[in-house]
């Protein structure tokens, strides 16, 4: 597979959060600019909140019309509704109810108190986005967040796991390396279907799997390429490692 894209490199994490929530500000609203409504896939884990928290208190956050924004999930952990651990839960709390949204365009991937397993949760998903997609199948975000694993993860799709290979557009995950075990993901084949693709990495417990991602291609982050643009938006801490910014 052949890749390009560029890293893009913020002095530390807070600055790295604030820059990635005015990018995400400007991208939504140039999109709705030309189509009245724009898509998003949220990711969860500890610099997307902070990320969401940024957007919330955007002194430009209005140049979005929220309430014309498709809200979906590029991955979930397959627990009841309402969990803290829940990727929908920390998005809820963190911005979504506190912008003017349209309750109908937030596609959360399903609790397991809704399905018995996330294999059914992955199917609902598919059709879903299949639905939305106007039939072609695979969903083309105009923007999908990943955060990235110590262990090159993106989404839950993790290395070495048969859910790496799988096809269609959704997954259900088993035996995840990291807590909870049973987990819904996009397909990389999915990923890999959207416009424009950010990979966000903070703190040098990330060093070493970005700079493996990106000089071997190999492990899931590796593997991330966008239609249109891919940026590996990271700190210095996350960078530590890498020699070169384009790939
Ligand atoms: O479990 C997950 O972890 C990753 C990364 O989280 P972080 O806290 O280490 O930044 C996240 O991207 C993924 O959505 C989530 O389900």
């Amino acid at each position: 597979m052949s890749r390009s894209g560029a890293v893009i490199v913020h002095e530390g994490a807070e600055v790295l959060a604030e820059a990635v929530a005015s990018r995400l500000i400007n991208r939504l609203a140039d999109v709705q600019a030309q189509r009245g409504e724009a898509s998003i896939a949220l990711t969860g884990g500890r610099i997307a909140a902070r990320v969401y928290q940024y957007v919330l208190e955007s002194e430009i956050r209005s140049v979005v019309d929220w309430s014309k924004v498709d809200f979906w999930w590029g991955d979930e952990r397959f627990l009841p509704s309402g969990d803290p651990e829940r990727n929908e839960t920390q998005a809820r709390a963190a911005f979504l109810d506190k912008l003017l949204i349209d309750p109908e365009r937030v596609h959360p991937m399903a609790a397991s108190d809704v399905v018995d397993t996330p294999e059914e949760a992955a199917a609902l998903y598919a059709a879903e986005l299949e639905a939305a997609s106007g039939g072609s199948g695979l969903p083309a975000f105009d923007l999908l967040l990943l955060g990235i694993g110590e262990d090159g993860h993106v989404a839950s799709l993790f290395p070495g796991n048969p859910a790496l290979d799988a096809e269609g557009a959704a997954v259900g995950v088993r035996n995840s390396p990291k807590p909870p075990p049973e987990r819904v993901s996009l397909t990389l084949e999915a990923i890999n279907a959207a416009y424009t693709v950010w990979i966000i990495a903070s703190g040098e417990g990330k060093a070493a799997a970005v700079d493996e991602a990106l000089s071997e291609g190999e492990l899931p982050a590796g593997r991330v390429q966008a239609q249109g643009h891919t940026r590996w938006l990271v700190d210095k801490d996350a960078a530590a490692q890498l020699k070169h910014l384009e790939f």
